[in-house]
């Protein structure tokens, strides 16, 4: 469904993504791994719209996307969350998800004003969304609280609720397992695997956490300085030489 081909970004001088190329397949979950600074979330603002990629091609269920708006991209179907969470911490929990869900819609704001019938049936089918993630994330109990006070692993699941109101076919996660406690990554993992197996998500992970990669991961793309180094299944990655030699080169 997803396809990136020779991949480059540039910054001025600096050639953060050279020659990148992945792909993901229906109800798969990739993970993009390599040492601090590798280029992973560069290649992530690409496929998602934030930054036009300088090379390359992203072909999206078939669709050249390479250069789009975050807006388009995300209403093909493909969402991410970032490596730093990202919410309206002043709006209650489930307005965030009532945000998101207006956005990704486009919401016509006179139909809002009259109080159409058709936009009322949309508001309920957006309320009912949201109740239902926040309770299959385990947030509906805190559904008005303010998005801000609610504790960091909270809120990283929030995010993840946040992706799947608009009902993606490719969740893009961005360390999601950062600041999390043991008991939390073990949650995510279990989250993440039911997304794919439950509602045919397919995922694109970048994470450091390497327990969380190895567990989940059919297949994992690592690289290093901007550059493919590898790429296979976690049991060929784990014995890989170059990127044993990459990750003792960071230590
Ligand atoms: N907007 C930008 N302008 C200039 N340089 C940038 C920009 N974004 C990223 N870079 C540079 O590109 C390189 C790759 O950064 P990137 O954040 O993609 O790495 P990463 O693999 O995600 O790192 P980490 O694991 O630490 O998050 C770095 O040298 C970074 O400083």
């Amino acid at each position: 469904m997803l396809e990136v081909q020779n991949l480059s970004m540039r910054f001025g001088g600096l050639l953060a993504v050279d020659q990148v190329s992945l792909d993901v397949q229906e109800q798969e979950i990739v993970s993009i791994i390599g040492p601090n600074g590798a280029g992973k979330t560069t290649v992530f603002n690409c496929m998602s719209g934030f930054y036009k990629p300088t090379g390359g091609k992203i072909v999206f269920k078939g669709k050249e996307i390479q250069g789009r708006p975050d807006y388009k991209i995300s209403r093909l179907g493909m969402v991410r969350t970032f490596q730093h969470v990202r919410l309206f911490t002043r709006l209650s929990v489930v307005e965030n998800l009532l945000v998101a869900q207006h956005r990704h819609l486009n919401t016509n704001m006179l139909a809002g004003l009259i109080g159409t019938r058709n936009y009322r049936e949309r508001e309920q089918r957006a309320l009912d969304r949201a109740a239902y993630w926040l309770e299959r994330v385990g947030l509906l109990e805190l559904a008005n609280r303010d998005a801000g006070n609610l504790a960091y692993g909270q809120q990283r699941r929030l995010e993840i609720a946040r992706c799947m109101v608009t009902e993606p076919s490719l969740l893009m996660l961005d360390e999601p397992a950062a600041g999390l406690n043991p008991a939390e990554t073990k949650e995510l993992n279990q989250l993440i695997v039911s997304l794919k197996e439950a509602y045919n998500v397919s995922v694109v992970l970048i994470e450091h956490d390497m327990s969380l990669v190895m567990d989940i991961s059919d297949r994992i793309n690592v690289i290093s300085q901007g550059c493919p180094l590898a790429s296979g299944t976690p049991e060929e990655i784990r014995q890989n030489d170059d990127v044993i030699k990459a990750y003792l080169g960071e230590a």
